[in-house]
């Protein structure tokens, strides 16, 4: 088999290196002349695949993007020329939800805050959703889900309409991004909308940067200042560059950038292919491809008790993932298309809270667990 693939996948070679050639490609458009071959298209969310790139391409047969979002390919030309798509739903959830939890315990967004007791509103409890809030209901706080999809079925979560988030301490979205429908996401975010929320309350991107109107967002925040996180930027690699001295923490579409997310991300869509075209070679597990690197300093034994637990959690978060190195480097180099790109694509290494083994005897064991740690006890 002939594969095309952005060389922003990893571990590509040692998944698909069997199956075939491997051809990478990198930026946001595919070179045309690599797709006259192509039969596997392996993308992320950067590359849009369109019904004038598949004329390039006459023998494609399958397209697959490592990533949870969808809205770069258009399905319905696949499926006109009957080629098979997959995306890589869940893969970077937890990278998503690490990232949520490291912001909201930076000293600039926490503000003295303990959180025991806030109230979440997450604006979709799809797979990121899920995990942001499962880490926030850890922290202590109270947390309820706007996702009139999932509402209507037998979910038991809390679930309420959009007026939950008028009283809301942090309001986090996590919703793909839709122009129709029973319920689009685009400037979900107007106006009306974000002047509703208290002006004390913290408000977190980490979808898609047009589900928030990024105009009006700018023209609250030149009335008052307020708490605002956005890793997701409305136009982007292009970003309302006067909009950024506005924003608490500010960093270029990385929230899902783990390297295990990634990994898994490529490795769905192996499994998908692996069965799709019934290859009958043994499957490599996932354990082989994801870094078994023990992480440096990834050992942390403590005692806590419970006034210090958000303290002591806070220093073992920030020492794995601290958003707000991302955010100097957004802040000097990642406000033109080019260095947005350039920051993306040479991202460091960055590793989930799950690399660290925490030692304790502590009472806390299960909800540093829910945070995503690795806990032993003896
Ligand atoms: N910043 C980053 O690096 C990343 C961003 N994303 C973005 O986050 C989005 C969500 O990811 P997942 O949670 O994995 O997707 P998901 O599909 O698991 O969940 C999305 C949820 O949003 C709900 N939803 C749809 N429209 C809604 C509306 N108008 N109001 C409230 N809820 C609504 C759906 O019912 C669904 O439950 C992705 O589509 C992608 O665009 C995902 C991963 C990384
Ligand atoms: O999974 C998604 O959806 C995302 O937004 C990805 O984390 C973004 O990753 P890139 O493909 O843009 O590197």
């Amino acid at each position: 088999m002939n594969f095309l693939i952005d060389e922003n996948l990893l571990a590509a070679e040692s998944l698909f290196g069997a199956w075939g050639e491997l051809q990478f490609f990198s930026g946001r458009e595919i070179p045309r002349d690599l797709l006259v071959k192509a039969e596997v298209l392996l993308v992320r969310s950067t590359t849009s695949v369109d019904a004038s790139v598949l004329s390039d391409a006459p023998h494609l047969r399958f397209v697959g993007t490592a990533t949870i979002g969808s809205e770069h390919i258009d399905q319905a030309a696949l499926i006109s020329q009957g080629i098979k798509f997959s995306n890589a739903p869940g893969c970077n959830a937890i990278a998503v939800a690490e990232y949520v939890l490291a912001a909201i315990l930076t000293p600039e967004v926490r503000q003295g805050r303990d959180w025991r007791g806030k109230k979440a509103v997450i604006i979709g409890a799809g797979n990121t959703g899920s995990a942001t809030g499962r880490r926030l209901a850890a922290l202590g706080m109270d947390v309820c889900y706007v996702d009139p999809f999932l509402a209507a079925g037998h979910d038991s979560r809390c679930f309420g309409g959009m007026q939950m988030i008028e009283r809301a301490d942090l309001v986090s979205l996590h919703v793909p991004y839709t122009q129709d429908g029973a319920h689009p996401t685009h400037h979900m975010f107007d106006g009306t909308v974000l002047n509703s929320m208290r002006s004390d309350a913290v408000l977190l991107n980490a979808s898609r940067g047009a589900v928030i109107d990024n105009q009006a967002l700018f023209a609250l925040l030149q009335k008052e200042p307020r708490t605002v996180v956005l890793d997701v930027w409305e136009g982007e690699p292009e970003v309302l560059a006067p909009l950024v001295p506005h924003i608490t923490i500010a960093t270029p579409h990385i929230a899902g950038h783990s390297v295990e997310g990634k990994v898994r991300g490529s490795y769905m869509l192996y499994d998908v292919l692996h069965a799709e075209f019934q290859l009958t070679d043994e499957k490599i597990p996932l354990n082989k491809v994801l870094p078994q690197l023990a992480l440096e300093g990834g050992r942390w034994e403590t005692e806590m008790d419970a006034p210090d637990f958000i303290d002591r959690v806070t220093d073992a978060v920030l020492s794995i993932y601290d958003p707000r190195v991302d955010d100097q480097q957004f802040r000097a180099r990642g406000q033109t298309p080019e260095g947005f790109d350039e920051l993306r694509k040479q991202y460091k290494k960055r590793r989930e809270l799950s690399a660290l083994r925490f030692y304790t005897e502590s009472a806390h064991v299960g909800r540093l667990r829910a945070l995503g740690f690795t806990v032993e006890s003896d």
